[in-house]
């Protein structure tokens, strides 16, 4: 790893999607650098491919050329998951496991994490809490509404403290009530040196960032 490199750097990202009624070339040649502390969101129209990009700066799909380097370092064939968290719209959480063991589910699996079941507990807890969700402990994601889940899988990606967090619509399902935790949340996170990405179409979220930059033609600019 390379401290001074930045946390998260894509290179020259192209992605084509194939499609029988023709080919879509959802990025062209995009460039993006963010650094540890730094909080930054992409905007875009729906279909810009937000959500692509996510998923290629995570290893969850493959460019079809470029590069995406974490602290200096290519992304290997592995998710990164302990070193980068995602979060999805599609949220993604365990069904079988409660929400605590959820949430504390990274900090038992990363090899740099707690090892004291009291550790745990409360980073668990202050999340909950924080969230406003801790009243939800211990039922299972079928067990709340869509807008709890999308809480508590923040909570479950920002467990272990990611170097690179990258979060796609974080308050799509939330009420006006829930969104300034999230927000606080979100910024914490940079604050304590994640680098942090979220694909947004909420103007709250973009309140809060270091830098805004819009996804229009397969590349970014800034805002
Ligand atoms: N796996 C895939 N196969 C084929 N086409 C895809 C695939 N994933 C995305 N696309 C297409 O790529 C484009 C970008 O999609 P993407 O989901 O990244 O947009 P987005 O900016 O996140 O949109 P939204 O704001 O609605 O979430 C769209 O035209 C979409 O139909």
């Amino acid at each position: 790893m390379n401290a001074s490199a930045p946390a998260l750097h894509a290179l020259d990202l192209r992605r084509r999607f194939t499609h029988p009624s023709g080919d879509v070339e959802v990025l062209r040649g995009l460039e993006l650098s963010v650094h540890a502390g730094e909080l930054v969101t992409v905007a875009g129209r729906s279909g810009s491919g937000k959500s692509a990009l996510l998923a290629l700066l995570g290893g969850f799909d493959s460019p079809d050329s470029g590069r995406v380097l974490l602290a200096g370092q290519p992304l290997g064939d592995a998710p990164p998951w302990h070193t980068c968290a995602v979060l999805p719209q599609a949220l993604g959480l365990a069904t079988e496991l409660t929400v605590t063991e959820n949430v504390a589910l990274p900090l038992r699996l990363n090899p740099g994490g707690p090892r004291a079941e009291s550790e745990i507990d409360a980073r668990v807890r202050e999340l909950l809490d924080g969230l406003g969700v801790a009243a939800l402990a211990d039922r299972y994601p079928g067990e709340v509404s869509f807008g709890q889940q999308q809480r508590v899988a923040l909570a479950r990606a920002v467990s272990a403290r990611p170097k690179v967090l990258l979060t796609d619509e974080p308050t799509s399902h939330l009420d006006g009530g829930s969104i300034p935790a999230v927000l606080r949340l979100l910024r914490r996170c940079a604050d304590e040196g994640t680098a942090v990405i979220v694909a947004t179409h909420d103007e709250e979220v973009h309140a809060i960032a270091d830098r805004r930059v819009r996804l229009a033609d397969g590349v970014l600019s800034a805002v």
